[in-house]
């Protein structure tokens, strides 16, 4: 029979448990610099100074006592009492990282707050006086109301004093502790109680270390961090539309000036049509996209040299863990925010293959940069630039819609994922919080001309060549006098075809058209169409010269918003499909992604349509 008192050792993810528990019952149990490295109970032997043995156990680090999250289900049974084959433990040993005292301390006031006598381990002491950070124990607890001692468990620092102030509230194990269910106190209330006592016990600490305290006191906020959040990536996307109007206007001038030189010097003929309609109507259509990008990006850059990148990625931890992703998941679905390509080659961080498998699956629902063209000119062309109040702008609103439509997308398409062909337990988050910092502005411009020259460079290979066939696929054979040129050339021919698939999802001759070249590159759409509408209007008198003019008369809503969903899932990109078969050996998963991805973009853009024509928009 087992008669040793239980002693439990409970705090939040990576504040030492693990290390306390080897220097306390000379075990050796996994430590590592990250959270979530304890995942299933183990217990070990351990005496008191007065000699009473101690059955010690290690428990998965927990941020709260939440029921509503399942993996802190096994922490919150064992210390209510209520985990199968589990006894009540006689007092609990809370682990505290000392450099990260407030977040640490909210999840110690829900444990104190049991009933359960309780010990503090400060743990972690070395660091904390190496960030210049000193701690005054004794007001801490007093405030507390709890004993609390200084440890270094991996130099096995306070294991005396430790074992000194367990024995004193360790029952001598005939008196039975009964642990009331805890408090249902607000996340808010605990979160600001911990703030105030931290700051009380806090005695000195480094001027970067109050700033990253202060600040993160807000984005980290349960309440006020996604709402930071969610103003920020707001924010973004209207800036994408609102500061690029200028720039767009000089660079769509400039390619109007050039199609008029070319028309001014060169007679009517193939060459002019090669030039004015293909290179010059293709290549501008997409090289106007340039300043929202940079925006974009600028915008992306900032806030990852800031350091609040991560802090992003850690308000976003609970829903990538609810859909079984882990937390490594999190940089390369963020690199794929510029391109799929280097997202998915980053999945290589990820240990486990079936979730790195997830993270390659669902990485091309993230909004790449060559998708930005294409949203542009169909917002531009369809959604009215006005306000909806507050000065927020309708068409910043949709894109940043759309944006929200891929990530959601990608959550679902992960839960589903994880629950059929890639079963299995995510792992948690690992990630170390960054200082904040002020962005180096040479930094953020060598990034942003990066970016310049990636896009600059699609433009004049991939998508110059692209547009530059299609263009001879569109002009030849040329049709006798009367016929619609378009319709009467090869690619006019080959699309109609392809028009009977997508015709119930709202789609016409021209995006038929557009989006078969756009497997090269997704912008190709754009240029595509570019190019099509100016080989057909070649003969009317020029009214309307910009491809946003031109869509405007064309298309109806409904066709421009199931365009748009189309874009949202299409796998058009065979560079990403070519990589999905390099990181995974094989055909399988390409082939998996191309029919998933396919299959959701005709869904997602039958459904708008059909949707938007119920409406009567
Ligand atoms: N400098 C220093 N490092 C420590 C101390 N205690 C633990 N560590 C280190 O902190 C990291 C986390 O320690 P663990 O014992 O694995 O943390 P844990 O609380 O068990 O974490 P989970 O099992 O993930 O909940 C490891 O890299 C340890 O070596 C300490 O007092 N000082
Ligand atoms: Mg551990």
């Amino acid at each position: 029979m087992n008669s040793a008192p239980l002693v439990a050792l409970v705090g939040n993810p990576n504040a030492g448990k693990s290390a306390l528990f080897n220097a306390l019952t000379g075990a050796r149990q996994k430590v590592g610099n990250y959270p979530g490295v304890t995942v299933e109970r183990k217990s070990g032997r351990m005496a008191l100074p007065d000699g009473r043995p101690i059955e010690l156990v290690d428990l998965p680090g927990t941020y709260s006592l939440d029921p509503a999250s399942p993996d802190e289900q096994v922490t919150r049974d064992v210390v209510v009492g209520k985990q199968e084959g589990e006894r009540l433990p006689s007092a609990l040993v809370v682990v505290l990282d000392a450099t990260n005292l407030d977040n640490h301390l909210r999840f110690a006031l829900q444990l104190i707050a049991l009933g359960l006598p309780v010990v503090i381990a400060l743990n972690m002491i070395d660091m904390a006086k190496r960030d210049g950070l000193t701690i005054d124990v004794a007001a801490l607890s007093k405030a507390l109301g709890v004993q609390v001692v200084e440890t270094v468990a991996v130099r096995r620092l306070g294991m005396d004093e430790l074992k000194t102030a367990l024995a004193t509230v360790v029952g001598d194990g005939t008196r039975t502790v009964r642990a009331g269910a805890p408090p249902e106190h607000d996340i808010v209330t605990l979160q600001r109680r911990a703030r105030a006592i931290a700051v009380a016990a806090t005695q000195e600490e480094s001027l970067e270390r109050r700033w990253t305290h202060r600040l993160d006191a807000v984005a980290l906020h349960p309440v006020s961090g996604p709402i930071l959040l969610a103003v920020i990536l707001f924010v973004m996307f209207q800036a994408v539309f609102s500061w690029s109007e200028a720039p767009v206007g000089w660079i769509e001038a400039g390619f109007a000036w050039a199609q008029d030189a070319v028309r001014s010097v060169l007679p009517a003929g193939i060459l002019r049509s090669l030039l004015v309609d293909g290179v010059i109507a293709g290549i501008g259509s997409v090289l106007v996209f340039l300043p929202l990008i940079l925006i974009l990006f600028l915008f992306i850059l900032v806030l990852e040299a800031s350091g609040y990148m991560v802090r992003a990625a850690f308000l976003m931890d609970r829903v990538m863990a609810g859909v079984g992703l882990s937390g490594r998941a999190f940089i390369p679905l963020l690199s794929s925010f510029a391109c799929a390509i280097p997202g998915i080659m980053a999945t290589r961080t990820i240990d486990d293959p079936k979730d790195r498998l997830t993270t390659i699956l669902i990485a091309p629902l993230m909004t790449c940069s060559a998708r930005l063209p294409v949203y542009a000119v169909i917002i531009g062309a369809f959604i009215p630039a006005r306000e909806v109040g507050l000065g927020v702008g309708l068409q910043g609103l949709v894109l940043f819609g759309l944006y929200v439509t891929g990530i959601v997308a990608a959550m679902i398409a992960a839960f589903v994922i994880r629950r059929t062909i890639a079963k299995g337990e995510s792992a948690g988050f690992m990630m170390e919080m960054p200082r904040y910092q002020m962005p180096v502005f040479r930094d953020v411009a060598i990034g942003l001309m990066q970016r310049a020259w990636i896009f600059l460079h699609r433009a004049g290979t991939l998508i110059l060549l692209a547009t530059v066939l299609l263009w001879a696929l569109l002009s030849f054979p040329q049709s006798p006098t009367g016929r619609d040129q378009v319709r009467y050339s090869a690619a006019g021919r080959i699309a109609s075809g392809l028009e009977t698939i997508v015709r119930p999802i709202g789609f016409n001759h021209e995006i038929a058209l557009a989006i078969i070249p756009a497997m090269a590159a997704r912008e190709v759409a754009v240029s595509a169409l570019a190019t099509v509408y100016a080989i057909e209007g070649a003969d009317e008198v020029q009214t309307e010269r910009s491809l946003v003019g031109r869509l405007r008369g064309r298309w109806s809503l409904p066709t421009a918003l199931a365009f748009l969903m189309w874009f949202v899932f299409a796998p058009q990109c065979l560079s990403t499909i070519a990589v999905i078969r390099r990181e995974t050996n094989g055909w399988k998963w390409p082939l998996f992604s191309l029919a998933y991805l396919f299959g959701l973009a005709y869904l997602a853009a039958g459904f708008t349509f059909w949707a938007a024509t119920a409406l009567g928009l």
